[in-house]
């Protein structure tokens, strides 16, 4: 077995300041035969390296950058059977770290990577999505389907504002030009419903965003996936919906709606826009119809703080 520790970093996290957080890790931590830093050139990279790193034998694997990043991570960690998988740790250095936030990792970046580094190991969940064109992908945090896909979507192309105001733009841009339901069959563990929901969000995590707390009762540790479904309501209505997302009190609301599931099957009468861990997963183009979401219990042996 390995003793190798590979620190995989995503210098593009946080608009790129994970690369001077990395430099300043550097040098307390400088390389040695044990320690080796990585780096990605381009999105979607550390999907390649992750997988090439464990293949080639890696005891440790820390995923330094966002959510974006730990998504990659794991889709290249999931390529291999689960012997081969290394032990993973995270320094949170994105914009949101929503699944760090989950799991209580520290979000300073010295006591993150202590606790990569010699931290307890703890078994953690993640999902599966698998659509009708046959593609599959896993993720980590949450899957966000119809208003949560939309904003995400448009929010890469507002150049003109910076932080909490390209989410408050993008909100009001698919407020005012997505406002469309979606009618919804679905099978979840084995029980059929129906609804016509603005928005869906699988939650393995509790956080999305930095800032939105869609399911303040999931754990990914506990085996399960957790949603939140927006019925339809006004283009006003939306509007108050967002601060009780944002403080985790939605469930007062009477069109809001929550589960916890392990299999969920969904066929939509339009198409679906889908994000995965923040990442575009099917655009505004989108012709999926139809998808299966799967949790995968303890996929992945992390290092976690004891108590979670
Ligand atoms: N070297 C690179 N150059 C440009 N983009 C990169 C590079 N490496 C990774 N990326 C992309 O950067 C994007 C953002 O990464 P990540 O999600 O980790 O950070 P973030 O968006 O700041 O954090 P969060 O998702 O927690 O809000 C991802 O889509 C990833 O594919």
């Amino acid at each position: 077995m390995s003793s190798k520790t590979v620190i995989l970093c995503n210098p593009h996290a946080n608009q790129t300041k994970a690369s001077a957080v990395a430099a300043r890790l550097q040098e307390i931590s400088p390389p040695s035969s044990h320690l080796e830093w990585v780096f990605t050139a381009y999105p979607r990279h550390a999907i390649e390296l992750a997988h090439q790193i464990a293949t080639q034998g890696c005891h440790k694997l820390i995923a330094m950058g966002g959510d974006g990043t730990v998504h990659e991570v794991v889709n290249g960690l999931m390529q291999l059977p689960p012997e081969q998988r290394p032990v993973m740790g995270i320094i949170p250095v994105g914009s949101g770290n929503d699944l760090a936030g989950s799991l209580s990792i520290p979000t300073d970046p010295v006591e993150a990577l202590k606790l990569a580094l010699d931290g307890t190991v703890g078994e953690v969940d993640i999902a599966r999505i698998e659509d009708d064109r046959g593609h599959t992908e896993y993720w980590t945090n949450t899957l966000g389907i119809g208003f949560d896909a939309v904003v995400n979507i448009r929010s890469r192309r507002i150049r003109w504002v910076r932080g909490f105001l390209i989410y408050f733009f993008s909100a009001l841009q698919t407020i005012l030009f997505n406002h469309t339901p979606l009618g919804l069959q679905a099978v979840q563990d084995g029980k059929h419903w129906q609804d016509r929901l603005l928005m869906l969000v699988l939650c393995n995590g509790r956080r999305e965003g930095g800032a939105f707390w869609v399911a303040p009762q999931a754990s990914p540790r506990d085996g399960k996936l957790d949603y939140l479904g927006i019925r339809q309501i006004s283009r006003l209505q939306m509007f108050y919906t967002i601060p009780f997302v944002m403080q985790g009190t939605h469930q007062r609301l009477s069109y809001a709606c929550h589960g916890r599931f392990q299999n969920l099957e969904l066929v939509s009468d339009h198409p679906l826009y889908i994000h995965t861990d923040g990442e575009i997963y099917a655009g505004l183009d989108s012709t999926i119809r139809q998808i299966r979401v799967q949790a995968i219990p303890a996929a992945i042996r992390m290092n976690i703080p004891k108590s979670d």
